[in-house]
């Protein structure tokens, strides 16, 4: 086949993880080795699958997992894809460890005046254990996270080939700025600091290592009058000169950039501070000149889309809205909270018939031979939405089905709530310690009613 006909090809991305072995194994072998033995071994692969057997391989002492993690096509959706329609797209990568206390940009002690000129930065090595899974838990199968699928595809496109084909930055114009808004707690923040961890891995060709750069706006603003754009300099200087190792993909996330990027014209009409004015004016020259490095990507977040300049939305080359989630995610939401609990054995799995009576059925019982195949007889952890779904109405009484209800009502609340409510709910609805899964879900359910009677309280009937 020839390399054209394959770089038309949607790509499958398989992510090979690797365990730490000082560097004596380079991730470029282990990716030329895992994508031949998958071409020789495997016919098609399915989205989530865990790839076994690779033990045997020369590098397979050196592998710590592999994993079919997405499909950059027209049908993201579908589950199962052919080697052969398929363009594979293997990455292999190491997670740098899980880091307590981030550093912060150095400031010196004693030296109050100078603390308060010191714009705050946290930088972090990508790939990163602290956000290893993050990714994961907003992307459920299909659903709401098709465009952050899309939202990726575009990123790894753009950032490779301005790396790969040295495009000129004045005639294709990519400004390196991606802007994530939407209302308060819906992931904005996790979600940038997601795509910079899945970028670095999926640019692992062209990028030996990478690094995430965590602005704090506040500290841009000085209380001396006319130094905050002189601190918005000093720090795109700083993410300049970590730039300077071509190897490594530098991912800046900027939170709340509304306070930095307040419209210029309110500021000329006597409503803002001249101050704020030359922070404005400064944050975009800044943006234009970092345009010339490949290197960087610029994540910003932001609850007000009208209160940022428009000059600087205009620079934005992915802008994407941030909805709360749909009943699909609430379900992921609620199903890795409560899997959390039952793993740490503050909820436990069914003890009686009383509750459930399918639940507990033996499995040795004639009576129960037809829905054995079917039933959870002690749910150790709430499966995904994906694989429950074929099932769903075969158990009524299975909890991932009382889940689901629980999800569909709870649609309408921000993911930053709907993460509280299961701990919540245990602490406000239950009396019994441990709680079976069962009053688990009972008491979720009376929590989601509480809280979405505190979002309408007109509404009184939120019964199904
Ligand atoms: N769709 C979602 N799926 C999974 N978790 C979510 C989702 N939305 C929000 N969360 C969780 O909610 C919490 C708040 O997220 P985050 O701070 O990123 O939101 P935000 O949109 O940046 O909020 P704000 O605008 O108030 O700063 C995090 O723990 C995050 O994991």
């Amino acid at each position: 086949m020839s390399t054209n006909e394959t770089s038309f090809k949607p790509a499958l991305h398989v992510e090979c993880r690797m365990r730490d072995t000082d560097g004596f194994v380079r991730p470029d072998r282990v990716r030329e080795e895992v994508t031949e033995w998958i071409c020789e071994n495997f016919i098609s692969l399915r989205i989530d699958q865990r790839l076994e057997n690779y033990e045997e391989l020369n590098h397979g002492g050196a592998i710590q997992s592999i994993s079919v993690v997405g499909f950059s096509g027209v049908q993201e959706d579908s589950l199962f894809h052919r080697l052969a329609d398929v363009q594979l797209d293997v990455q292999a990568y190491m997670l740098h460890p899980y880091v307590v206390d981030d550093h912060v940009s150095e400031v010196r002690p004693g030296q109050q005046h100078d603390d308060e000129l010191k714009p705050k930065t946290r930088t972090m090595p990508l790939p990163s254990a602290n956000i290893h899974g993050l990714w994961e838990s907003f992307t459920t199968r299909m659903g709401i996270v098709i465009y952050w699928l899309n939202c990726i595809r575009e990123l790894t496109s753009k950032v490779s080939m301005t790396k790969s084909q040295r495009l000129d930055p004045n005639i294709v114009s990519w400004n390196h700025l991606v802007l994530l808004y939407g209302p308060p707690g819906t992931g904005k923040s996790s979600l940038s600091r997601a795509l910079a961890h899945k970028l670095t891995i999926r640019l692992g060709k062209y990028f030996l290592r990478g690094k995430l750069v965590e602005v704090d706006p506040q500290s841009l603003f000085s209380r001396y009058f006319g130094e905050s754009g002189q601190l918005v300099a000093q720090i795109f200087e700083q993410i300049n000169a970590m730039a300077d190792d071509e190897a490594c993909l530098i991912c800046v996330v900027i939170d709340e950039v509304e306070t930095l990027t307040s419209p210029r014209e309110r500021a000329a009409t006597g409503n803002e501070c001249g101050d704020a004015l030359r922070a404005t004016n400064q944050l975009l020259t800044c943006i234009d000149a970092l345009r010339h490095r490949p290197n960087i990507v610029l994540f910003c977040t932001s609850n007000m889309l009208q209160a940022i300049d428009s000059a600087f939305v205009d620079r934005i080359d992915i802008k994407q809205l941030v909805p709360n989630p749909c009943p699909r995610a609430i379900y992921e939401i609620f199903r890795t909270c409560i899997n959390e609990l039952l793993r740490t054995g503050v909820l436990v799995p069914s003890k009686s018939n009383n509750e459930d009576p399918n639940l507990n059925m033996r499995p040795e019982s004639p009576l129960s031979q037809s829905v054995h195949d079917f039933v959870l007889i002690e749910p150790i952890s709430i499966p995904r939405f994906a694989e429950m779904e074929i099932r769903l109405y075969d158990q009524p009484h299975a909890p991932a089905r009382k889940l689901w209800i629980i999800s569909q009502k709870a649609d309408g609340l921000s993911g930053r709530t709907l993460r509280k409510l299961p701990f919540l709910a245990l602490a406000l609805y239950t009396f019994t310690e441990p709680s079976t899964i069962h009053e688990g879900l009972y008491a979720l359910s009376l929590a989601v009613e509480h809280e979405l009677r505190a979002y309408n309280p007109h509404d009184t009937d939120l019964s199904d």
